[in-house]
């Protein structure tokens, strides 16, 4: 758990994002003001109607006044209370609105090694409602909480007035309601973050289940998931129920304290005025004072649990914001007018951030050149930095030590947007969204618009073999479903393959991109990319030896290094590991000789 950061540093930093609506919130504040002031005018009204005119002999007419009075009082209690929320919600709403697409665009900004160390659940709950509590204790809580304050500050300094005697009374009372409520705001706080934290994983339990609800379906998994899932969820309910336990108590002592002091000084009251010391009126509104003043001192309790858990909700936002961007756009960018695409690796090394010190980099000073425009594919054993190499094209993360450069610029150098457009990319595990073809696979297109868009859309689909899309329901504006889940393995990655080619890309990596697809169809994509792009350089994990008819040359990754470089047919017959991994790929190697022969028919 992260160090506990004091009650007033945590509510502080919301500052910056209050201030514009403050004008706004302190009307709120004073018509609250407002309402508990008329309230507590009530009982003086009352006091002077006990002493002048409830006495024998006093005026009927002033009765009706006195009534007519404390009527008006009321109505102006609640018109002040409905301003009160009109000037509070609307503003408060638009604050949560923009932390939360401030939250959202810095998880955008934020670079891949951030989203690896942080499970969804836990970003979705700040997102969701750590905000939305954020935003019910701006519209009420930090105000009631000071309205009560205040409400409870003047209603004791009117008991001080009516009768000082008794006042005296209620503020020994208390004395040990603030000794507890400043260990209650430490305890709470703490219980408080626990319970929040456990909601994230929860909610990431959840998401991860839903996700991966085939697998579990599939593999019979369904009811130990639960089992998990209950115990989780048992260990949120025993916090939540230590939470109100521990609010329970401190909102007893809140209210038997007062109350007590109420009885104390109810048989002092009479004494005092047995004795004449204090009229029988002024005894009336010192009561009638200390009840409306029992509201606010009984609401302390759930309000300051109000604030204390809002406390810990903007320190789990702000853990988020204040996650540095480790990728960013370099101070001087380079911007050629004209990018050919030449890709060089200059003895690039990478760690991911996570690995034990004493584990030798994934990537070991790995060197190689790509032609602009040429096909290269990449081979290697599994888990040699294939997909590792390839992620770092594009910055998805940073070298650690060494450089790729685009052209002799070096990627860092070149505006992120830019950086993305020149360089396109797609995955073995496609990612789509929930949203319809054409925006799927326009995607890195943002600049295509019209008849323009409309010839790329049809390009990318038809070198990616995609043509099923038109046959979909509503064809390219169907929606596909969250993820694309509403396809096939082999669909989702010609999709994700258009995406990629309609980009334009001037370098193009593509980490075994064509798994899912049958050899035929996987031939008939080879074939339309080396027309259409003709001019991109690409470099491709090869995991299969069809993908390697692909590539002008393949490139053997060993040990974290290019161990060779070649033809495939100079590698199978220079290189003993080279033909170790092509061995154990799923055709052997005669029947990749022959596959490219006949690949090689196909494009000639
Ligand atoms: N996000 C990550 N955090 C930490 N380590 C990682 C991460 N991703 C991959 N690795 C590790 O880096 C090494 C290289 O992984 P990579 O995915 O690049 O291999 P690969 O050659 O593409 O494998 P495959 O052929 O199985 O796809 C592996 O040991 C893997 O465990």
């Amino acid at each position: 758990m992260p160090p506990q950061t004091s009650l007033w540093q945590s509510l502080g930093r919301l500052y910056p994002h209050i201030k514009p609506i403050l004008p706004r919130l302190f009307l709120g504040f004073l018509c609250a003001v407002g309402a508990s002031v008329v309230a507590l005018a009530v009982p003086q009204v009352l006091r002077i109607l006990v002493n002048n005119y409830l006495a024998p002999g006093g005026a009927v007419t002033a009765l009706w006044w006195a009534t007519g009075i404390v009527l008006a009082l009321g109505t102006l209690e609640a018109v002040f209370m409905a301003l009160r929320r009109q000037f509070a919600v609307a503003p408060s709403t638009l604050v949560e609105t923009s932390l939360r697409t401030s939250f959202y665009r810095h998880l955008q900004d934020l670079s891949v090694a951030f989203h690896d160390r942080w499970g969804s659940g836990q970003l979705l709950s700040r997102a969701m409602s750590d905000l939305n509590l954020i935003r019910r204790w701006m519209a009420f809580g930090a105000l009631m909480l000071i309205v009560t304050a205040l409400t409870v500050l003047i209603g004791v300094t009117i008991m001080f007035f009516t009768a000082w005697q008794l006042a005296i009374v209620f503020l020994l009372a208390a004395v040990p309601i603030i000794v507890y409520g400043f260990k209650f705001r430490r305890f709470y706080g703490r219980v408080s973050r626990r319970s929040q934290d456990q909601a994230g994983d929860l909610a990431t339990t959840v998401e991860e289940s839903v996700h991966g609800i085939r697998v579990l379906k599939a593999f019979g998994r369904s009811s130990e998931a639960l089992d998990a899932f209950e115990e989780q969820a048992e260990g949120l309910r025993q916090t939540e129920v230590y939470k109100a336990n521990s609010l329970a108590k401190f909102s007893l002592v809140v209210t038997l304290l007062p109350e007590a002091a109420l009885a104390v000084s109810l048989v002092l009251g009479i004494l005092l005025v047995d004795d004449g010391q204090v009229s029988i009126g002024a005894l009336v509104a010192f009561f009638a004072t200390a009840a409306v003043v029992a509201g606010p001192v009984e609401s302390m309790g759930p309000l300051l649990s109000m604030t204390l858990t809002a406390a810990t909700a903007i320190d789990r936002h702000f853990e988020v914001m204040d996650a540095r961007r480790t990728i960013t756009d370099p101070e001087h960018p380079v911007q050629p007018k004209e990018v050919h695409g030449r890709l060089s690796f200059e003895d690039v090394h990478f760690a991911y951030p996570d690995a034990a010190p004493d584990r030798p980099d994934v990537l070991d000073g790995v060197s190689l050149d790509l032609r602009a425009g040429e096909t290269m594919a990449l081979v290697g054993i599994t888990g040699s930095g294939k997909s590792t190499l390839l992620q770092l094209v594009p910055r998805l993360y940073d070298v650690t030590a060494g450089s790729i450069r685009i052209d002799g610029v070096d990627v860092r150098d070149y505006p992120l947007t830019e950086l993305r457009r020149i360089v396109s990319v797609a995955f073995e595990e496609t990612t789509l969204f929930s949203s319809s073809v054409r925006d799927n696979v326009l995607l890195g297109a943002d600049a295509a618009s019209g008849s323009e868009a409309a010839d790329l859309l049809r390009e990318a689909l038809d070198v990616a073999q995609a043509q099923f899309v038109y046959s979909l329901p509503d064809g390219v504006d169907t929606l596909i479903g969250e993820e694309g889940l509403s396809l096939s393995g082999g669909q989702r990655q010609r999709v994700a393959l258009a995406r990629a080619i309609a980009a334009r890309p001037t370098v193009l990596v593509l980490d075994d991109p064509l798994s899912a697809l049958d050899v035929r169809t996987e031939e008939l994509v080879e074939h339309r990319l080396r027309e259409v792009l003709a001019e991109t350089t690409t470099l491709v994990v090869a995991h299969r030896p069809s993908t390697v008819s692909l590539a002008d040359r393949v490139a053997l990754i060993q040990d974290g290094r290019i161990a060779a470089v070649g033809t495939h047919a100079e590698l199978l017959a220079q290189n003993e590991h080279y033909r170790h991994v092509i061995a154990s790929l799923p055709a052997s190697p005669q029947d990749l000789d022959s596959g490219l022969e006949d690949e090689r028919e196909v494009l000639r």
